[in-house]
């Protein structure tokens, strides 16, 4: 709700709607019922308009869009319109967070004043939408062109500080803001409002602004990949050069052109999964749950590996404030991984805070070290032989209570566990590299696991600033087994007539960073080429003996990696892999080397060159994919599509317009066109079991049902 409190001539409006004071409804009506109260009173000479608790307010509240509630009387834009008519000043006061819907009341308002601990920002373009009730006709207005494109297609929060350098404050206060704001209010009382009202101001500088926009829209078109929102935006702040009235009916039409568009939707969806997944359960046994599993307090954590993996775990630890110790066998190594954390915690703005964090961290080679600590991650070499000893060893170490988990990113959890004499306390945590600078972290719970140990391995993840996301355990785990598929059917596209540029090029332009290739090459060649030998797919010297080269195991089979890894072509750290690489830079460069090596392999293995359409790069990289996505739902691995979207959107790059494979396959898709689609894929290659439609995607097709309806209904 919104409280109506008078000052003597100044009526302040605080909106009390925790725990984020969002404007759903109810507190726009009572808003709108506060200032026109104030409006009419005639003892009242200027309104404050504040939030009560920890925040000013989220903006606009997201869970009602799509609701008659969204668009009920008043809806937003006429809250903010009924502002910016006031006749008497309105001074809008925030603290905390002010975001989206928030900005638009401040904007609408004649005075803008902020605690010196605000952050303000427009998110508006992560969920897809254009800022409209007027922010980005009034931004520009207020700020310049430069200003409010950054705040509005970067989405990046500004600070109060900035806020009033740039001109959108005009007060930054360090005491109590009501005092202050109900002083300011009444300082304004006698001044003039004509000047005040941003929207009849012109936008500054409105000489330089093609090249603004211009430079803007350039950079947008190379960032955006298939995402419509920014461009969108940008238009909308193009058209404040417009008198204010057209600017507004051109706001309103792009943001309707938005709010109807299959991205939004998929964008608000990939905000609320992230969230979702926190209320995390057991697929097969829902009692065990957030709500009735206790985490034990983690002060301290043991990470065991100071390779690539192991130093990004440390600095994301440390970064949350826990105690480390870090322990390499190799002293060298050991040495090198301490000064880059301590250059990378040390390399910030706030220097103080953070050479204390650097300063909990414990290096040593010693094993013994970690008889203390409440929670050993190992990041070792990704080996079942030795992770079993390394766990074996750490079972001796450490206290009986402590938890120990493992950062394997596909290994069996139970086979690691039966190392130790507490398999109840082990768990799977797989960080995704950069360790300190990717969100997401899987979280694999084995047959043994208990409650208190997925419970404190989630909020472990919550601490250190990561979503985690609960699977069980297989082969792979849910991301690394359904995105093996998408590479599999890549390289069988080059054995029928693609190149690896064509396929880069149109999974990219689908939205990804980055097409297949290109990340191999990123990762390292070698690293999946270990996992196929040890698998017994292949060896360092070629197929198994009396192996067929075009199948293994039963299924279809693509050499092409193989035979460049026995090159020692493992990609960017070698200079040349898919592509080839001049000293010293990532560009791919197409290489003649492996156009003539996918040549002869066709020619070799009698395989027909034929055209590919980009439509079918995309079905044959992606469905198979999402019909494991399917699978795993179908076996219980994971709580619902939400869990499997945010490891794609978090994990691997997956474009977040889309909202990841389960809701693209849903919602843009279709179910029965994937289906069909399946269908065909499998009758032109029998070969590759992973065409064979999952039973829980046929149910779901034939029966015309929705994943992301059937996936509400039993989410807890
Ligand atoms: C017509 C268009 C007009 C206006 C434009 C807008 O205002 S659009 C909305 C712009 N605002 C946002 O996009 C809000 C984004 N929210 C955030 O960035 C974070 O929630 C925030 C505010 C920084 C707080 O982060 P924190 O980590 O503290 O909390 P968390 O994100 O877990 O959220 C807690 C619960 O609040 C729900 N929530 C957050 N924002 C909104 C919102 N705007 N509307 C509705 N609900 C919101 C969030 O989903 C969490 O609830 P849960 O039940 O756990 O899902």
């Amino acid at each position: 709700m919104a409280e109506y409190v008078i000052y003597e001539t100044v009526a302040v409006l605080q909106i009390n709607n925790p725990p984020l004071n969002v404007l759903s409804h109810h507190v726009r009506r009572q808003l709108m019922s506060g200032l026109q109260q104030a409006l009419q009173d005639t003892a009242v000479r200027s309104i404050v308009i504040m939030g009560k608790g920890q925040i000013f307010t989220a903006g606009a509240d997201v869970k009602e869009f799509g609701t008659e509630k969204a668009l009920s009387d008043p809806s937003l834009p006429t809250l903010v319109e009924a502002v910016a008519a006031s006749n008497k000043p309105v001074v809008t006061a925030f603290h905390g967070t002010t975001l989206g819907g928030g900005v638009a009341l401040a904007l609408a308002s004649h005075y803008r004043l902020a605690a010196s601990s605000v952050k303000i920002g427009l998110p508006e373009v992560e969920i897809g939408i254009v800022p409209t009730c007027g922010v980005s006709q009034r931004l520009p207005r207020l700020v310049g062109l430069q200003t409010a494109v950054q705040m509005i297609v970067s989405a990046q929060t500004m600070s109060a500080q900035q806020a009033l350098t740039t001109g959108l404050l005009d007060k930054v206060v360090s005491g109590d803001l009501l005092s202050e704001a109900v002083g300011f209010a009444k300082s304004v009382e006698v001044q003039a409002l004509a000047d005040r009202r941003v929207g009849s101001r012109a936008v500054p500088g409105a000489d330089t602004a093609e090249d603004v926009l211009d430079a803007a829209r350039k950079r947008l078109v190379r960032r955006s990949r298939g995402a419509i929102a920014p461009l969108t935006c940008l238009q909308a702040i193009q058209a404040s050069l417009l008198p204010f009235e057209t600017g507004m009916k051109r706001e309103a039409e792009l943001g309707q052109y938005l709010w109807t568009s299959w991205q939004t939707g998929a964008l608000r969806y990939a905000f609320l999964a992230e969230r979702t997944v926190k209320r995390w359960y057991l697929p097969g046994n829902k009692t065990v749950n957030y709500r009735t599993a206790e985490p034990l307090v983690i002060n301290s954590v043991g990470v065991l590996g100071a390779g690539t993996m192991g130093v990004g775990i440390t600095i994301c630890l440390l970064q949350a404030g826990l105690k480390v110790v870090l322990i390499e066998a190799n002293k060298t190594q050991l040495d090198k991984a301490v000064t880059l954390i301590q250059r990378s915690l040390g390399g910030r703005s706030h220097s103080k805070q953070l050479s204390h964090q650097a300063m909990q961290l414990r290096a040593t080679t010693d094993y013994r070290q970690l008889g203390e600590v409440d929670l050993v991650i190992e990041a070792v070499f990704e080996d079942l032989a030795l992770k079993r000893k390394v766990f074996q060893q750490l079972d001796s170490v450490t206290k009986p209570q402590a938890i120990l988990a493992t950062n394997t990113s596909g290994l069996d959890i139970d086979k690691i566990a039966s190392a130790t004499q507490r398999p109840d306390k082990v768990i799977g945590t797989h960080f995704f590299s950069p360790a300190n600078v990717m969100r997401l972290l899987e979280n694999i719970y084995g047959r043994h696991t208990s409650p208190e140990t997925i419970a404190t391995a989630m909020q472990l993840g919550a601490t250190i600033g990561k979503v985690g996301v609960l699977v069980g355990n297989c082969p792979g785990f849910v991301g690394n087994r359904m995105k093996g598929l998408n590479f599999t059917e890549a390289m069988f596209l080059l054995e029928e007539g693609a190149e690896p540029q064509d396929v880069d090029k149109v999974l990219e332009e689908f939205g990804f960073a980055m097409g297949p290739f290109r990340v191999s090459d990123l990762a390292g060649g070698d690293v999946h080429w270990r996992r196929r030998i040890q698998a017994g797919l292949t060896t360092e010297q070629g197929p198994p003996p009396n192996t067929p080269l075009l199948y293994r195991q039963g299924n279809r089979y693509c050499p092409l990696a193989d035979m460049l890894c026995m090159q020692g072509r493992f990609g960017q750290k070698t200079g040349a892999g898919w592509y080839r690489y001049e000293s010293g830079s990532r560009a791919a460069l197409p290489d003649a080397v492996v156009h003539r090596l996918i040549l002869k392999h066709r020619q070799d293995n009698g395989l027909q060159r034929r055209n590919i359409s980009s439509q079918e790069i995309v079905e044959r990289c992606l469905y198979p994919l999402i019909n494991e996505g399917f699978r795993i739902l179908e076996e219980g691995l994971a709580a619902g599509p939400q869990d499997i979207d945010v490891i794609f959107l978090l994990g691997f790059g997956w474009p977040r317009h889309t909202g990841g494979p389960m809701y693209y396959a849903d919602k843009v898709v279709g179910l029965g066109i994937l289906l069909r689609c399946l269908e065909k894929y499998r009758a032109l290659h029998p070969r590759s079991a992973h065409w064979v439609p999952s039973s829980l995607l046929q149910t779901m097709a034939t029966q015309g049902t929705s994943l992301t309806a059937w996936a509400a209904g039993s989410r807890l």
